[in-house]
């Protein structure tokens, strides 16, 4: 196992930047995920570091061993030492479990260690030892991602990518084979990056969220920090709801639309606020805050989303328990709690 260093790596496609100066450091044996639109370079990146691709400029590392770029020959995909676990379809149909996760281990291994190995990988992924007879047809697509993920991490990898290895499961599946892989990685300290284009599935699991965009690395940070901290409006918008306001800044207070608010930050002048639903609180009952209507209430259960149209005209999303919650048509008044994130508008220096 061993840290990842990704420095300044470029790579393109005719005109197309597919990766365009990415820096990324993933410390060893932390989990990363790497969250992005559609099309903004995430497998391109990950194909890189299996050296599936070569960076036409930067350098990729594994701990202290370049693999990639700095003027060395590339080394081929096969003595990097990655664990690679696509979308689906990643197992040998016509293989066994137990031959699937020791496809990756050396023909010695296989003789001597090879049925403890599996022993053990099943254990890790959590499934039950009696799954190693089974064939990859007589397991659920969850069942057989995990299979897929212990053959991964059967020869000891020096990392481990993950190219959005859910994204075929349904909700209630995704989330428990999401945390499963998430311990078994944690149980081997294992370096880990995943792409997802799922907000909830890169915040829940990382230890280091990296957000991309039109090939560039926009922000790097630990979850909370790029929810509640992003790096513009665009990344708040990309990683959860946001409610975009203009306002006034005035040291470490806001004037906006929603009232005063408190910032994160000083700031002076024009500035873009950034509030979350949830920050903005639904006064039923008492006249405090800046008054508005309710015109819609979408109900999840154990929230609601409360669309809010104030006197003074702006619309505005609140997020509240679904326990009381207002019904359209009814009088309101919205207070912002917590700090607020204040950005330069787009357009101004
Ligand atoms: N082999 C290729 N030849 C030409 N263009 C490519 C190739 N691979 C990727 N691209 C282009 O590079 C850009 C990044 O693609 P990439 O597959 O890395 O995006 P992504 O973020 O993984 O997208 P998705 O979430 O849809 O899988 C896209 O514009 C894509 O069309």
């Amino acid at each position: 196992m061993s840290s990842l260093t990704i420095t300044g790596v470029t790579k393109s496609f005719g005109t197309t930047r597919a990766v365009d100066d990415v820096t990324l450091e993933v410390p060893h044996g932390s989990f990363t995920t790497v969250l992005g639109p559609s099309g903004c370079g995430k497998t391109t990146l990950l194909r890189l570091i299996a050296g599936f691709l070569v960076p036409e400029s930067g350098t990729i590392a594994f701990g202290s061993t370049v693999v990639a770029g700095d003027g060395v020959r590339p080394m081929p995909p096969q003595t990097r030492r990655v664990g690679y676990v696509p979308q689906e379809g990643a197992l040998f149909p016509h293989l066994d479990v137990a031959a699937n996760i020791a496809f990756g281990l050396s023909r010695e291994e296989r003789g001597t260690t090879g049925g403890d190995r599996v022993a053990e990988m099943l254990d890790l992924v959590e499934l039950p030892r009696d799954f190693r007879d089974r064939r990859p047809d007589e397991l659920s697509g969850g069942q057989q991602q995990r299979v897929a993920l212990a053959r991964s991490l059967a020869p000891a990898p020096a990392v481990v990518l993950l190219d959005e290895p859910f994204s075929s499961l349904d909700a209630g599946l995704r989330g428990s084979t999401a945390r499963a892989v998430r311990r078994a990685l944690q149980a081997t300290h294992t370096t880990a990056l995943l792409v997802t284009h799922d907000q909830n599935e890169a915040l829940s699991l990382a230890d280091q969220v990296a957000v991309m965009r039109g090939g560039r690395l926009v922000q790097s940070a630990p979850p909370s920090e790029v929810y509640l901290s992003p790096s513009d409006p665009q990344v708040a918008e990309f990683v959860g709801r946001a409610v975009v306001l203009p306002g006034a800044a005035r040291g470490t207070r806001a004037t906006c639309a929603l009232g005063e608010v408190v910032l994160t930050a000083p700031a002076e002048g024009d500035v873009a606020l950034m509030v979350r639903p949830e920050q903005v609180f639904v006064d039923l009952t008492h006249a405090e805050g800046v008054p508005g209507t309710v015109e819609e209430v979408s109900y999840y259960g154990h929230d609601c989303a409360v669309q809010v149209r104030l006197d003074e005209g702006t619309s505005v999303l609140a997020r509240m328990a679904g326990v009381r919650h207002p019904v359209a048509g009814d009088p309101v008044h919205l207070r912002v709690t917590g700090l607020v994130r204040a950005y330069r508008p787009a357009g101004l220096p």
